[in-house]
């Protein structure tokens, strides 16, 4: 994996960072690094996050669901970081088992899925580091009746990935349903390279060693300048452009098994770094889709974005069959891929060409090494981003209010958030 930095420099894009800022930040990294390393050797909560490509253990996480044999799907039910980077995983790799996500209570989306499912050979995988999330315990209720309804014994098809404490370790204790351990210290967005995220894609029969081996690669790049890691180089300049206007942040990775891991990106980049006025806000897009639609606004709106551009170097290829076609002949004999890598470096040029900055990713495939190396790097950016924004990345007071007015507005107890959304302004107009 490589970030190329050339086009965030002020020598190709007006909004640009010069080399002087660079190198001036280079020292803010160094002392960022020493704090992160010395977080990650005490163990400490967040900073553990970049430990789990030795901490987690892959051949436990196989272990746990090998009993379930070979299902012909997996139904995570979970929400944020208990679903988004086991979906980045699933989605990203070709499996004869199909993965699905339960990451709403949307009832004709839960409806329209458990009727799809043989649920006689699905695993139905519980996941919540809390045991308390309203929306996956709710969602597992109506799971566990569809079950029943189908005459399947749910104990039997179901385990569960939570804390020593809550809900869900209280009842996977009474049905005595396997179950794997949250790591400690890992918030939940940062827990895609442990049991959380690892789980399904071992059920899916992919390589989890391969995905922990990528993560140690970005890991042992981790160092005292940006210049010598991947994963600093992103949170450095990402941090420094915020700094200078580039308030928004549009993931755009040229790969549609990328798609998800843009998802997950904006949990990791909102709920880590959203804090005190500060943060920078992750947009989802994808290449080449997105430059017919929100190109337009990254490259002639306000100049307020990095655009993040993420691609395999690798790929399957489909060749464009040969045209006699007037106008299109250039495209015959050429490929998908070859269009596609157009479409990428000329958007590149496009930005700059705008004065607009832009970081480029690159992959060697979009495999389990490469979604591992890109995994790790992005929590590491993060992690560097927060220190050199003096914010707690690891976090999320904020999401709390919500949930305390949802379940007073459910009779779940006493909470004056509720009160408050019955005194909503209101000025209707129908
Ligand atoms: O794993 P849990 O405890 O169910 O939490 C799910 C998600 O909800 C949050 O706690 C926010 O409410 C996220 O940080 C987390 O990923």
């Amino acid at each position: 994996m490589q970030v190329d930095l050339g086009n965030v420099l002020d020598t190709s894009s007006a909004h640009g960072v010069s080399r002087a800022t660079l190198d001036r930040l280079d020292d803010r990294v160094a002392a960022a690094h020493d704090r992160i390393e010395r977080g990650r050797e005490a163990g400490e909560h967040g900073y553990e996050s970049l430990n789990l490509p030795h901490s987690t253990d892959p051949v436990a996480i196989r272990d746990a669901v090998s009993r379930f044999g070979d299902p012909s799907a997996v139904v995570t039910v979970g929400i944020g970081g208990s679903a988004l980077g086991a979906a980045t995983l699933t989605d990203a790799l070709e499996s004869d088992v199909d993965a699905y996500y339960l990451d709403n209570v949307d009832p004709e989306a839960v409806e329209r899925l458990l009727d799809s499912l043989d649920l006689a050979s699905t695993v139905v995988n519980v996941v919540s580091r809390s045991g308390t999330t309203a929306e996956t315990l709710a969602n597992f209720l109506v799971v566990r009746e569809a079950m029943a309804d189908a005459g399947v014994d749910w104990a039997d098809r179901t385990f569960v990935t939570t804390g020593e404490e809550g809900n869900l370790r209280d009842l996977a204790d009474k049905h005595d349903l396997p179950s794997l351990p949250v790591p400690d210290g890992v918030p939940g967005r940062f827990s895609v390279l442990s049991t959380v995220g690892l789980a399904a894609a071992a059920l899916c029969g992919h390589d989890i060693e391969a995905v922990l081996k990528g993560a140690a690669a970005q890991e042992a790049r981790l160092s005292d300048s940006l210049f010598d890691s991947p994963a600093y180089a992103y949170g450095a300049v990402s941090y420094a452009l915020a700094e200078r206007g580039m308030h928004q942040n549009a993931m755009m990775p040229y790969a549609e098994s990328l798609e998800t891991f843009s998802e997950w990106f904006a949990q990791l980049w909102a709920e880590s770094l959203g804090k005190d006025g500060l943060g920078q806000t992750p947009l989802r897009a994808l290449g080449a889709t997105d430059q017919h639609s929100q190109l337009q606004l990254y490259r002639a709106g306000p100049r307020d974005k990095l655009v993040t551009l993420v691609r395999a170097t690798e790929r399957e290829d489909v060749a464009i069959p040969e045209t006699d076609l007037d106008g299109l002949a250039y495209l015959g004999g050429s490929s998908l891929g070859d269009l596609l890598d157009a479409e990428f470096e000329a958007t590149e040029a496009s930005l700059a060409a705008a004065g607009r900055p832009s970081v480029r990713i690159e992959l060697d495939r979009v495999d389990e090494y490469g979604l591992g190396e890109l995994l790790y790097a992005m929590e590491a950016a993060c992690v560097l981003y927060g220190e050199l924004a003096s914010v707690d990345a690891f976090v999320q007071p904020a999401v709390e209010w919500g949930k305390r007015a949802a379940r007073g507005l459910l009779g779940g107890g006493d909470f004056e958030e509720a009160d408050a959304v019955a005194d909503k302004e209101r000025l209707v107009v129908e």
